[in-house]
């Protein structure tokens, strides 16, 4: 595969859709071809799963299920959307991939990471991000940011309470640590500029070398 494949984490609020679109403007100004993509989602039969998954209604939802949800829900994404642009050597920014189900359901739900990691690397099948950029912020702001925005639906996981919300960053936290490598840390709580410029500065590099 030609392109690169990068992926946007943190807590919800974190800034992580405002960062994509002015990255993807600003490699494409470069002359690179990119795409920005969501998970759950970015695709018909993802975006129906995200609808399950995320209607407020679904209260019942066991925490396996909603594992298994993401997990097909990426799948699907990832064959249909993410491989094709990669082979035809675009760039792909995605918001969210694994490191969601990890922090979320592996740790914030207690299901384990490494029993989530091994249902997700079925459903990947090798296919990582050559770069992971975490967005750390305190929930509270996230979510103080999320219920100032009036036309942002309001779905099933921002209802969880504050201490799930904690554990979701603590969770990321230790990702972060477990997997250096390929995930880098940006402090969120700070101007949309300033975070643009570090995530531009951090992509440029990978890119480069
Ligand atoms: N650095 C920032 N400072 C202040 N407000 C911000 C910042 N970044 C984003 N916002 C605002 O916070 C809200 C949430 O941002 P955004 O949708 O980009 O976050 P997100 O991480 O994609 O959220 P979610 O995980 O819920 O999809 C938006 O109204 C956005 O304009
Ligand atoms: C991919 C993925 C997502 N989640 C959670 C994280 C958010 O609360 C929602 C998605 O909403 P967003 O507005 O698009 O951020 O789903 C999760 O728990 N596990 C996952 O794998």
């Amino acid at each position: 595969m030609a392109g690169y494949f990068f992926s946007f984490e943190g807590p919800d609020g974190a800034g992580k859709t405002t960062i994509i679109q002015l990255v993807e403007k600003f490699l494409t100004e470069q002359g690179f071809e990119v795409i920005s993509t969501r998970e759950p989602g970015g695709i018909e039969i993802a975006e129906k799963i995200r609808a399950v998954i995320l209607n407020p209604e679904h209260k019942s939802m066991d925490a396996r299920t909603e594992a298994l949800l993401y997990a097909a829900a990426r799948r699907q994404h990832l064959v249909e959307r993410v491989v094709p642009a990669l082979n035809e050597g675009k760039i792909v920014l995605c918001d969210r991939f694994i490191d969601s189900s990890l922090a979320y359901q592996g740790f914030a739900r207690g299901l384990g990471i490494d029993e989530v990691l091994a249902i997700n690397e079925f459903a990947i099948n090798g296919c990582m991000p050559s770069l992971t950029v975490y967005f750390d912020l305190d929930p509270k702001i996230g979510l103080e940011r999320i219920n100032k925005n009036k036309l942002r639906e309001i779905n099933r996981l921002d209802m969880e309470s504050f201490s799930f919300h904690y554990k979701v960053r603590e969770g990321y936290l230790q990702l972060v640590k477990r997997f250096k490598d390929r995930i880098i840390q940006v402090d969120a709580n700070r101007t949309i500029d300033e975070v643009f410029e570090e995530t531009a500065k951090i992509i440029m590099q990978r890119i480069q070398s």
